[in-house]
């Protein structure tokens, strides 16, 4: 893939964000309030950190990365949080490192959310598996997402404990609506991570191998040097790349 990041090392780039995606800031979507009128008023949105919450995460959190050790990555998971402000954060670090003591053969660490901004550009390879509350997941998805070449280029899942959802990171994407322009790349690997989790859940090899060979179509066709998409300043738009990556599959 064409990588924003010029040095060697992040050519090697691979992590994995997890967003906790049910409560956090955004669950005072249904609680926000306004206080007082004129210039008095005030605005509140109340940010939720449950146990439950932080515990399910953490356990998928520490799973996956006990799955992507046994494939040759770090084993380590690292909490995203702003404990040393909020108290929500301080209680959600707690509840990290409870769960940290269940998988003690996987590296548990913490860092400031602040501080994840300046090392996912500085240096995004020192991660394995990030885990983080919702809104932060949310700004921290998308600085991911240009990492890895851009909106068009992030895959993405909602994983319950039953049902899940796949979609590319990226919106509706309105400022090039009817242009070709959009990258439709996302959307393959999204199809490509929905395979694979359903033939994890149904024990199905077929699924499992539908989902390898997507993901090697995409990365065949990106080997060939054939395609820049717009958004990393080429030319490739949907029509271009989405036929590139059907005569990559239709070979494998
Ligand atoms: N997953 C979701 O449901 C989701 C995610 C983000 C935004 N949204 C919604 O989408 C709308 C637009 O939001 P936004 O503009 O902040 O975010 P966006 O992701 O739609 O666009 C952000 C930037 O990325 C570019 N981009 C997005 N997808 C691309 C693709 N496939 N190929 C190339 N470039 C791509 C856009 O052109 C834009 O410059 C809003 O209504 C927002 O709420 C939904
Ligand atoms: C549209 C919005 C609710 C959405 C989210 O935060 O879930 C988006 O920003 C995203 O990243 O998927």
């Amino acid at each position: 893939m064409p990588l924003p990041l010029t040095s060697e090392a992040a050519q090697n780039l691979d992590f994995v964000l997890i967003r906790e995606s049910t409560e956090g800031l955004f669950a005072s979507r249904e609680t926000f309030k306004i206080e007082g009128e004129g210039e008095s008023a005030a605005a509140y949105d109340t940010q939720k950190i449950s146990y439950q919450g932080c515990k399910r995460v953490f356990d998928f959190a520490f799973n996956l990365a006990k799955q992507r050790k046994a494939q040759g990555h770090q084993g380590k998971v690292t909490c995203v949080d702003k404990a040393n402000v909020l108290g929500s954060f301080y209680f959600m670090r707690q509840v990290f490192d409870e769960t940290a003591k269940n998988h003690s053969e996987i590296e548990a660490q913490h860092i400031y959310v602040d501080a994840a901004a300046l090392q996912l550009v500085a240096k995004p390879w020192q991660f394995d598996v990030l885990v983080t509350e919702n809104m932060f997941g949310d700004i921290l998805s998308d600085l991911g997402a240009g990492l890895m070449g851009g909106m068009g280029m992030a895959p993405s899942a909602d994983i319950g404990f039953e049902k899940a959802v796949f979609q590319p990171c990226h919106g509706t994407a309105p400022d090039i609506i009817g242009q070709g322009k959009a990258n439709p790349t996302a959307m393959f690997l999204s199809a490509a991570m929905m395979l694979n989790w359903l033939g994890h859940q149904h024990n199905n090899q077929h699924l499992i191998k539908a989902s390898d060979l997507i993901n090697q179509a995409v990365e065949n066709a990106y080997a060939s040097k054939e395609l820049l998409p717009y958004e990393l300043g080429g030319n490739s738009g949907t029509q271009v790349i989405s036929d590139k990556v059907f005569s990559e599959l239709a070979k494998l």
